[in-house]
């Protein structure tokens, strides 16, 4: 079989629980079509259930009522909650292109932004600056900030960030790697984002990574958008760090575990600095010695026990990716989905190009009449699943209007503002017709705005 016909031959199960149009409550729905799924296109803000995880979730459950304490040490699915976090680095390591060891099942993002550039944000009085892209998520912001603080710097010297040029909403290639060839010799740090939260690029990754490396930087990602989304190789692309949260296209639910990548190459030359009983060797764990010995590689910084649950929960929705052969095909159908709501789009009488926007000025409000332009790249190859909408004219309150009225008719995509509506087909879960209903319900949306 083909993987393509592996993927349909595991999606027809239909795997996850999606809402309902009454559920989300849909209000302009037709009665007859109310229990219906609704058009869920917001996994790249928070993926849906998996049956799967429901019921590993359950068995979870009724093992912490039956066993408490023992569930640790036996357990009957096997699942000894001691190694919990086991079940799922394979898993990481093949979404991510690493070794099992370079990878960890832990934390949050964020908490494990912070963690991995404790660790590798070493400034010296000559290299010292974080390289990023303007604009990043406001918790990558506040973490690069505060850090530089921590080491007595100036955010505003220390923190250089990239801006799309006059009039543009993304970032070139060759500005990106301008900059870090010009500024390589001061830079400590080079931490972008795989594929940015607001306008849905993807970045070069291989090349900002060989660039960065090429001056002497350390190169650290945020997965966020990127795990589960487009296949990567950090190992092979020689990336120093990387942390990624999973409840996004990796679907383990609202504020599900996150994940770490440390290459190996740092495995004899760093250890872990902020130790905890969970990074220590599990042979001697429970001996409780007084002093650490790390586990080789990037689960030595595990601090805590992992919450079973929520590895469980994410458990459930990977075993599904590793169903559909992981992600070439995946990649494969999203690419394709992707496209197709784009040209749906892009038929519409709403739809003004990017071009147009473009020569009049980004922040422009040329544009009188209610319409919209996709701000993400039209190159496949640089973007993921998402397209970002921008709406015109952008000091107004078009955006506002048309998102209500597509909840209303049970699409679900999601505002980031001031003026973006992001609307994402998942390859596991939606399908071409969820697309062709999303293009059709913002065109009955414009239609219906006062003039
Ligand atoms: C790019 C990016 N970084 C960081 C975060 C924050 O993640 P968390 O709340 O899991 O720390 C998110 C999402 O919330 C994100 O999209
Ligand atoms: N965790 C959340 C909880 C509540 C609302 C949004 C989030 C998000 O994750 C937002 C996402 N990072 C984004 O790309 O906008």
């Amino acid at each position: 079989m083909s993987p393509n016909q592996d993927l349909s031959a595991v999606l027809t199960g239909n795997q996850f629980v999606i809402p309902s149009n009454r559920q989300i409550g849909a209000s302009n729905i037709p009665e007859n079509l109310a229990d219906q799924r609704c058009a869920y296109l917001c996994g790249n803000s928070l993926g849906p259930l998996s049956k799967r995880s429901q019921s590993l979730l359950q068995e979870e459950l009724q093992v912490w009522g039956t066993r408490a304490v023992e569930g640790h040490f036996s357990h009957p699915h096997g699942r000894e909650w001691m190694n919990i976090a086991d079940t799922i680095t394979p898993l990481f390591a093949e979404l991510v292109g690493a070794q099992e060891k370079e990878v960890a099942c832990m934390g949050t993002l964020t908490a494990n932004l912070h963690l991995l550039m404790a660790s590798f944000y070493k400034p010296t009085s000559n290299r010292f600056k974080i390289l990023c892209e303007a604009k990043a998520f406001p918790s990558d912001q506040y973490a690069f900030a505060s850090q530089a603080s921590l080491h007595g710097y100036d955010p505003k010297d220390a923190i250089v960030e990239i801006s799309p040029r006059a009039g543009e909403f993304t970032l070139r290639e060759a500005d990106i790697l301008d900059v870090i060839a010009k500024e390589g010799p001061s830079i400590a740090l080079v931490i972008f984002s795989g594929v940015q939260y607001y306008t849905g690029q993807l970045f070069p990754m291989q090349k900002i990574t060989n660039a960065a490396k090429e001056q002497g930087c350390i190169c650290g990602w945020d997965l966020a958008h990127a795990i589960g989304n487009v296949p990567m190789a950090l190992h092979d692309w020689n990336v120093d760090f990387a942390v990624w949260c999973t409840y996004k296209y990796l679907n383990s639910g609202p504020g599900g575990i996150g994940g770490l990548y440390i290459h190996e190459k740092w495995e004899n030359v760093k250890s872990p600095e902020y130790a905890g009983w969970w990074g220590h060797d599990p042979a001697t764990r429970f001996a409780m010695p007084p002093a650490f010995a790390a586990i080789p590689g990037a689960q030595g910084y595990q601090q805590s026990n992992p919450s079973v649950l929520a590895t469980v929960s994410l458990l459930g929705s990977l075993q599904i990716f590793k169903e559909c052969g992981m992600m070439y095909p995946l990649r494969e159908r999203s690419t394709r989905l992707t496209a197709e709501l784009e040209k749906l789009l892009v038929q519409s009488r709403f739809f003004v190009p990017i071009t147009e926007v473009t020569a009049q000025g980004s922040a422009s409000n040329a544009h009188r009449s209610p319409g919209f332009t996709i701000i993400t790249p039209q190159d496949p190859e640089s973007r993921g699943a998402q397209l970002s909408l921008l709406f015109l004219p952008t000091e107004s309150n078009v955006m506002r209007s048309v998102f209500d009225k597509l909840s209303e008719t049970g699409v679900v995509g999601d505002k980031r503002e001031p003026n973006v509506i992001r609307l994402t087909p998942a390859p596991l879960y939606n399908t071409l017709e969820e697309c062709q209903r999303a293009a059709s319900c913002l065109e009955a949306a414009f239609e219906s705005l006062k003039p």
